[in-house]
C-alpha cells in the first residue's frame, strides 16, 4: 500500500465521492446537545465530570483548512496534465479546490472523530481506497467551534478554575501534529483563563465569606468574620518554562544582559529539573506575583514573545519545544493547605522519527527526546486515567522524562491534592495528514475512561477512611476536632500560666478532661448517609466552607479557629487515605516485583528471550523507540552482562524504593544508548 503522500489532486473526485457515500450511511451528531448559552458565564462551572469522578478528560479538536494550504500539501511532482484530466471540476471552486476532509466529527459529546485514511492498492490499480477509523473521546470539537466554545465546554464545564482555586491541581495539555493548532488553542485558553481567574476567585472568596456568616452564631461573631472581607483571599504567582529536547529555560528571564548567539538572540540559562529532598519539583524559575488579569496577560504575552523570537532563530523550533505555564494559588485563609496549581502545557509537535531524518543531528536528537517524552507522557496519562477505576495499584512511570517530572503534581500517586487533566488532541483537517491524525487520535483515545464503578463496602479499618460508615466517620471527626480543641485549651493555659507567673499568682487548676467546645457540630457536618468517602471527594475549600456553615462560633471559637481546625482535620483525613492507598500500593508493588522478576528472569538463559520478555512489559515506553531486532542484537552481543546489568539496577532500585520497572527501563535504555553511541563512533 502506498502512503497518502503520493496523493495528487487527480484522486480527489474519487476520494470525495467515497467520503460522500460513507457519510450518507452515517448518523452524525456534530452539534452539542447543551446549548452554549447554558454553560456560558456559569462562574462556578458545571463540574459534570467532577461528579463522574473522572481524573482525565480527553477532547479532540480539528481546525478549518487554511487558505491555499491544501494545494501546497500535494506532491510537487504532480503534473498539470493530470490535474486537468481528472480534477477539472474540482479546480473550479478555489480556494477549497484541493481540499478533501480527512476528519469527520461523528459526535460532539461523547466525542467521536472518524479519520479517513486513503490507500492505493498496487499493482492492480483501480483508484484510491478509503478506510474509516473511529476514535472516541469525551468531547469533540469540529472546525466550526471557536476558542471561546472550547473554553466554556472544556475548562468551565470541567470546573478546572474552581479546582485550582480550591487547592487542587488543574492541568491542560495540548497534543498533536505540528501545525494542527495546539498553540492556537493554548494561547487563547491561557489568555481566557487569565481574564476569568480573578472573577472566579472573587466568587469563591464570596462563598467562603458567606458560609462564615451563615456559621456565625451571634452578631459579634459576624463582625469578627466580616473583618478582612475586603482583603484578597488568594495570592497568585506564575512561572513559564520551555523544554527543548532535554534543555529547560525560563521564558520569564529578562533578555537584557544575557549573552547572545551569532544571530543576536539571547542565550538563556539552562534550568535544572529535579526533585528536591522533600520530593517536590520546583525548578529555579522566576516566579512572578500578579494581582490582576492584565498583569497575568502581560506575563503570558512576554513569555510567548520570547518563545517566538527564539523559535524564528531556530527555524520554527516552537513546534519542537514544550511550553509550560504554571500558576500557583495560595489561599491566605488556609495557611496549612497545599497551594492550588494550574498547569497549561503546549506540547512539542508529535513528529515521526522518519520525518525528522531529513534534519541535522541536533534536530534529530531533539525529535528523539520529544518522542521519548511524549511516549512517556502517554504511559503516565493512561495509567492516571485507569487509576480511578482499578482497585489495585497502577504504575505511573513519571520519573522517566523531564516532561513528566515537571508534571509530577498530577502523576504522583502519593499526592494529597485532587487533580484533573484535560488533554486536547489536535488533528489536521486534511486527508493528506490522515496517517498523522490516526497516530494522534490513537495516542489520546485510550485516555477516555468510563466513570469509576461504585464499589461495595470494604471491611472496617480504623486507619483507612475509605472503609468508614457514617458513625465511624463521625467518631473520627469528633476525636480529631476534640484534639484540636484540647490543643487550643493547652495553648490558652500556657498563656494564663505565664501571665499568672508574671503577676506572682497561682494559675487556676487545669481541667484536663473537662468538656470542650468543638469548632464544628460534627453531626451536622457529617449528615446521615455521609461517609469519609464523600469528604474525600471534596476540595479543601469546600470542606472548610462546610465546616464554617456548621461552626460552633462563640467564645474562643472564631472564624480563624474554625478555618484552621477544618484545614488541619481535612489534611489529616487526606493523609490517612493517602497512606492507606500507599500501603496497598506497596504490597502490590512487592508482589508484582516478585512476579515480574520471576517471570522475566527466572530460568531464562538466552539473552534474546530476555529482550523479548522485557518488551512485553507494558510500562517500558522507552523500549518502544528501539526495534525488537535492535534490542535482541544488543542483548545477544552483551551475553550475560545484559541480564546482570538489569538485575543490578532493579536490585538497587528496590533498596532505594525506586520502582523496579523504572530502574529496569533506565538500565536497558542506558545499554541501548551506549551501543548506539559506540556504533556511530
Ligand atoms: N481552530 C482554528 N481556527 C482557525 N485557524 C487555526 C485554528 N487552529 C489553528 N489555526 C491556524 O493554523 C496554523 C497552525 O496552528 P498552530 O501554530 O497553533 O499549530 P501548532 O500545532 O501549535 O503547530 P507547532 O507544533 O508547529 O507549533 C496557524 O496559522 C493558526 O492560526
Amino acid at each position: 500500500m502506498a502512503s497518502s503522500a503520493a496523493l495528487t489532486t487527480t484522486h480527489l473526485p474519487r476520494l470525495r465521492a467515497g467520503l460522500e457515500e460513507w457519510r450518507k450511511k452515517q448518523s452524525l451528531h456534530a452539534e452539542f446537545a447543551t446549548p452554549l448559552s447554558e454553560i456560558t458565564n456559569r462562574a462556578n462551572g458545571g463540574g459534570q465530570r467532577k461528579q463522574q469522578g473522572k481524573d482525565v478528560v480527553v477532547a479532540f479538536r480539528t481546525r478549518p483548512p487554511l487558505e491555499n494550504e491544501a494545494e501546497t500539501k500535494f506532491a510537487a511532482a504532480e503534473t498539470q496534465d493530470a490535474k486537468t484530466a481528472e480534477g477539472a471540476e474540482e479546480q473550479a471552486d478555489t480556494p477549497q479546490s484541493a481540499f478533501c476532509a480527512g476528519i469527520t466529527v461523528k459526535s460532539a459529546e461523547p466525542g467521536e472523530f472518524v479519520a479517513h485514511v486513503p490507500g492505493m492498492k498496487a499493482p492492480q490499480w483501480s483508484g484510491p481506497t478509503l478506510a474509516h477509523k473511529t476514535f472516541v473521546s469525551d468531547l469533540a470539537f469540529g472546525p466550526d467551534v471557536d476558542n471561546e466554545e472550547v473554553y466554556q465546554r472544556a475548562v468551565i464545564t470541567d470546573d478546572l478554575l474552581t479546582l485550582a482555586l480550591s487547592g487542587g491541581i488543574a492541568c491542560i495539555l495540548a497534543y498533536g501534529q505540528t501545525g494542527a493548532g495546539k498553540t492556537y488553542t493554548m494561547e487563547a485558553l491561557e489568555h481566557r483563563i487569565a481574564r476569568d481567574l480573578f472573577s472566579v476567585a472573587k466568587t469563591i472568596g464570596r462563598q467562603m465569606r458567606e458560609s462564615e456568616k451563615r456559621g456565625a452564631a451571634s452578631e459579634a461573631d459576624q463582625v469578627a468574620s466580616d473583618t478582612n472581607s475586603e482583603e484578597e483571599i488568594f495570592e497568585f504567582s506564575a512561572t513559564f518554562l520551555e523544554l527543548l529536547g532535554k534543555r529547560a529555560v525560563d521564558l520569564l528571564e529578562p533578555a537584557d544582559g544575557l549573552p547572545v548567539d551569532a544571530q543576536g538572540n539571547p542565550i538563556r540559562k539552562e534550568v535544572p529539573i529535579q526533585e528536591d529532598k522533600s520530593g517536590d519539583v520546583r525548578p529555579r524559575l522566576i516566579s512572578t506575583v500578579f494581582r490582576s488579569s492584565e498583569e497575568l496577560e502581560g506575563l503570558i504575552t512576554a513569555a510567548l514573545a520570547h518563545r517566538r523570537t527564539s523559535a524564528t532563530a531556530r527555524n520554527a523550533a516552537s513546534s519542537r519545544s514544550h511550553a509550560i505555564l504554571t500558576v500557583r494559588i495560595k489561599n491566605k485563609l488556609l495557611p496549612y493547605a497545599e497551594e492550588g496549581q494550574l498547569i497549561l502545557a503546549d506540547l512539542a509537535g508529535s513528529e515521526r522519527y522518519e520525518d525528522s531524518k531529513a534534519h541535522d543531528k541536533q534536530r534529530m536528537d531533539e525529535s528523539r527526546e520529544n518522542n521519548k517524552s511524549l511516549m512517556n507522557l502517554k504511559e503516565c496519562v493512561r495509567a492516571k486515567a485507569r487509576m480511578a477505576n482499578e482497585d489495585g495499584f497502577v504504575h505511573i512511570p513519571w520519573r522517566m522524562s523531564k516532561l513528566t517530572v515537571l508534571l509530577k503534581p498530577i502523576f504522583d500517586p502519593e499526592s494529597r491534592q485532587a487533580s484533573r487533566t484535560l488533554i486536547i488532541a489536535h488533528v489536521s483537517p486534511h486527508i493528506q495528514d490522515s496517517t498523522h491524525s490516526v497516530n494522534t487520535l490513537s495516542y489520546a483515545a485510550p485516555f477516555k475512561t468510563s466513570p469509576p464503578k461504585p464499589r461495595g463496602p470494604a471491611p472496617y479499618d480504623p486507619t483507612d477512611p475509605r472503609t468508614w460508615n457514617t458513625e465511624q466517620t463521625r467518631e473520627w471527626l469528633t476525636a480529631e476536632f476534640t484534639k484540636r480543641a484540647r490543643a487550643r485549651e493547652a495553648a490558652a493555659r500556657k498563656v494564663a500560666e505565664k501571665s499568672a507567673a508574671r503577676r506572682g499568682k497561682t494559675p487556676p487548676p487545669a481541667e484536663l478532661d473537662g468538656p470542650v467546645r468543638l469548632a464544628v457540630d460534627v453531626e451536622r457536618l457529617c449528615q446521615e448517609g455521609m461517609t469519609a468517602l464523600h469528604f474525600g471527594r471534596m476540595y479543601t475549600t469546600e470542606f472548610v466552607q462546610r465546616c464554617m456553615e456548621v461552626a460552633n462560633m462563640g467564645g474562643e471559637v472564631t472564624p480563624d479557629v474554625v478555618r484552621n481546625a477544618a484545614a488541619i482535620v481535612f489534611g489529616m483525613m487526606t493523609y490517612l487515605t493517602m497512606t492507606a492507598k500507599t500501603r496497598t500500593r506497596n504490597d502490590i508493588i512487592k508482589s508484582r516485583k516478585r512476579l515480574a522478576l520471576d517471570e522475566v528472569y527466572g530460568g531464562i538463559s538466552r539473552a534474546r528471550k530476555i529482550a523479548k520478555a522485557n518488551l512485553a512489559i507494558p510500562a517500558s515506553p522507552v523500549l518502544q523507540i528501539y526495534t525488537d531486532d535492535e534490542i535482541a542484537q544488543v542483548a545477544e552481543s552483551m551475553g550475560s552482562r545484559w541480564a546482570e546489568t538489569i538485575n543490578e539496577a532493579v536490585a538497587k532500585g528496590e533498596t532505594r524504593w525506586v520502582d523496579a520497572w523504572d530502574a529496569e527501563v533506565a538500565a536497558i535504555n542506558g545499554m541501548m544508548e551506549s551501543w548506539r553511541a559506540a556504533n556511530k563512533g
